[in-house]
This record gives structure tokens, sequence and C-alpha cells, in this order.
């Protein structure tokens, strides 16, 4: 037993000195003093941004490749707003699950709210948000000064939040599988001209399908938003970037939490960052019991990816291309080639 907990333990250390190792080298390689700029300049920037900045045209159109539903449509789906379908309260307005004729949908009602501009930024949000690991936005239901209401696409095994609540032993590869999927999805908006930010990115706004393919939900949403006069919306990740680089922290929290399956804690250190991450080496020792077996290098890998993702200052982070990058490889290498793949006999 003492034998085995001082195993334990020296695997420990030698990750963590890897870790070091390999991070430390990585910020003299890859650290582009000439275009970096501090923290703090970055925070101004956070400070100053107009509040109620709009992100997309603001020309009225007509959505395109939306389905319009009649009020009588989505009364019917929701069954007169029964509360049997309601699943959950929005910063938006209430979400019911729904079928429209044999389609399950999600139905957002921003009634309350008013959106001058609703058709445009639907279109908007429709015609940037299409791809497999975003939630598909169907529809909407529009009638000037009296209500708003979006459709959704209805992902059966609901957010990943939830999901991990009540799934503790999702493996280590459907795990990477479904980090790899969200990845993706923000990879898309992120490369978007101009890049479209999430900016309330976290574990219960990726849902999962049946197959538990991650799809981020409420892409483009922050337009909507920043309507609502609800300061704590506005900046709800303070952690010390703009643009694109809050998402990618945020995806760096929703790695630690997708795998360790605890809640994210504040990190506002670099140390503080080190010590959390840290504790995934007990995934290491339990890999058995938890979440299946897995390469260590596999872990080491993802472990570097949340640092890269999580690090100060903020332009130091590594962007999504990077990421989703990483992810496949650890995929690849998780992956049971296939001469050791033992089929059943008939
Ligand atoms: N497309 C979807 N498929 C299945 N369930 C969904 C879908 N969209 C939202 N939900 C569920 O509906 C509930 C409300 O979701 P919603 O995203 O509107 O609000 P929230 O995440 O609870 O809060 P917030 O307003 O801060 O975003 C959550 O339980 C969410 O998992």
């Amino acid at each position: 037993m003492i034998a085995l907990n001082t195993m334990m333990i020296a695997a420990a250390f030698e990750i963590i000195a890897i870790i070091f190792a390999l991070f430390w080298i990585y910020r003299v390689l890859c650290y582009d003093h000439k275009n970096s700029r501090n923290d703090s300049t970055i925070r101004r920037e956070v400070e100053v941004m107009p509040e109620f900045v709009m992100e997309f045209p603001m020309e009225e159109m007509m959505p395109e490749g939306l389905t319009e539903f009649s009020w009588e449509e989505v009364r019917q789906a929701t069954n007169d707003y029964n509360v049997d379908n309601l699943i959950g309260f929005g910063c938006y307005g209430h979400v019911y699950s729904g079928l429209i004729g044999d389609m399950p949908v999600v139905i957002k009602t921003g009634i309350g709210y008013r959106h001058p501009t609703f058709l445009s930024e639907v279109s908007y949000m429709s015609s940037k948000t299409q791809h497999r690991n975003v939630v598909k936005l169907v529809g909407y239901c529009y009638k000037e000064g009296e209500y708003e209401v979006l459709v959704y696409e209805y992902l059966i095994k609901g957010n990943l939040q939830d999901y991990l609540k009540e799934h503790a032993g999702l493996t280590f590869k459907q795990r990477v599988s479904v980090a790899l999927g969200a990845a993706k999805g923000l990879q898309h908006l992120h490369n978007l001209s101009p890049p479209l930010q999430h900016k309330r990115f976290r574990t219960n706004k990726v849902m999962l399908d049946a197959y538990l393919n991650a799809k981020i939900s409420d892409a483009g949403m922050s337009g909507f938003l920043q309507e609502i006069p609800v300061g704590r919306l506005i900046f709800d990740n303070d952690t010390g970037g703009s643009e694109e680089t809050v998402d990618v922290y945020s995806f760096g929290l929703f790695l630690l939490e997708l795998f360790t399956g605890e809640e994210p804690q504040e990190l506002t250190s670099n140390n503080d960052i080190f010590l959390w991450i840290g504790e995934l080496m007990y995934l290491d020792t339990l890999s058995d019991e938890r979440t299946g077996t897995f390469k260590r290098e596999s872990l080491i890998s993802l472990m570097m990816i949340m640092m890269n993702c999580l690090i100060y200052p903020a332009t130091e982070r590594v962007n999504m291309d990077v990421v989703v990058t990483e992810l496949e490889k650890i995929e690849q290498n998780e992956e049971v080639p296939l001469h050791m793949i033992i089929l059943p006999e008939e």
C-alpha cells in the first residue's frame, strides 16, 4: 500500500515537472513580444467598450432560410404554454420544449422584451450560425411590439452541465469528443468575418444530441441580451480579455469542468491555474474507475491546452484553430487501431 502511494506521488510529481517544462518552453518559443499588449491594456478596452454595441447590420430584412411560425403554431406546440412544457427560464425569457408538426423544438419566448430590429438580428444570427456544432435556429414568430419568439432544434440530451452531473462515468474518450465538437463550434464563430464572440460560453451553453454530438447554444444571442438592462450579462466574464480571448478563457474553464466534473473556480493568476489543472493528475491515478483507460500523454496534452486557454495575459492565449488541432491529435491518439478491434463472432 505504502509502495503504491509512493508510486502515485512520484507519478504526480513527474507530470507536474513535465507540464512546467513544456509550459516554459512554449512561453519562450511562442511569446510574440512585439505584438503583445499587456493585460491592463485589455482590461481598459473592456471597460471602455460601449455597453450596447450592436453587432449585426441595422437595416431591416426578412430572415432567409428560416420558417416564420404563426402565434397559433407556437401556442399549440407549447400546449398553450403549459407548465409541463416549460424547461427553463433563461435571460431572454421562458423556454419551452414542444412539437411543431413532428419536429421537436425548443421555443424561447422573448415576450416582455422589445427588439425593434428583431428580424434583422434573427437574420444575422441564422446566417452566421449554420454549423454542425452550433444549435440550429429553425424559425421565429414575431409581431412588432407584441411578441417575439425564437424556435431552435431540440437536443435530446440537454445541456452538458446537467448531463455531467448525471453521468459521472462518461469516458475520457467521450469527453474528448464532446470537447472537440464544442471547440469546432467556437472555431466557426471566431473565424467568421467579422468574428462572432459567444461571450457566455460554458458547459450549460453546450447541448448534446442523442449521439453525444456537442452543439453550442445561444450563438449570436449576445446582441439581443445586451439590450436587456442587466449589467451582469454584459461582462459576465471579466477575466481580463476582450474579443475572442474571453471565449478562449471560457473554453479553458469548460475543459476543466468537463474533465474533472467540478464547477469552475475563480482563477485570478497563473498560479491558481496551475494548481487546479494539477488536480487532473488524479484522473491519471483513478483512470479505470472514473473515466476508463486513456494514455498519459493525452492527459498531458489536454492539460497543456487548458493552460494555453487560461493563461494571463490574455494576448498569449491560443486561438480556437490551435485548440481544435490539438484536440484532434488527442482524439487520434486515443483511437483503437483497427487491427486491434476484436469483432464478435458470427
Ligand atoms: N436546443 C435545446 N435543446 C434542449 N434543451 C435546451 C435547448 N436550448 C436550451 N435548452 C435548455 O433550456 C433551459 C433554458 O436554457 P437557456 O439557455 O435559455 O437559459 P439558461 O442557460 O438556463 O440561462 P441563461 O439565460 O443565463 O442563458 C436549459 O435547461 C437548457 O439546457
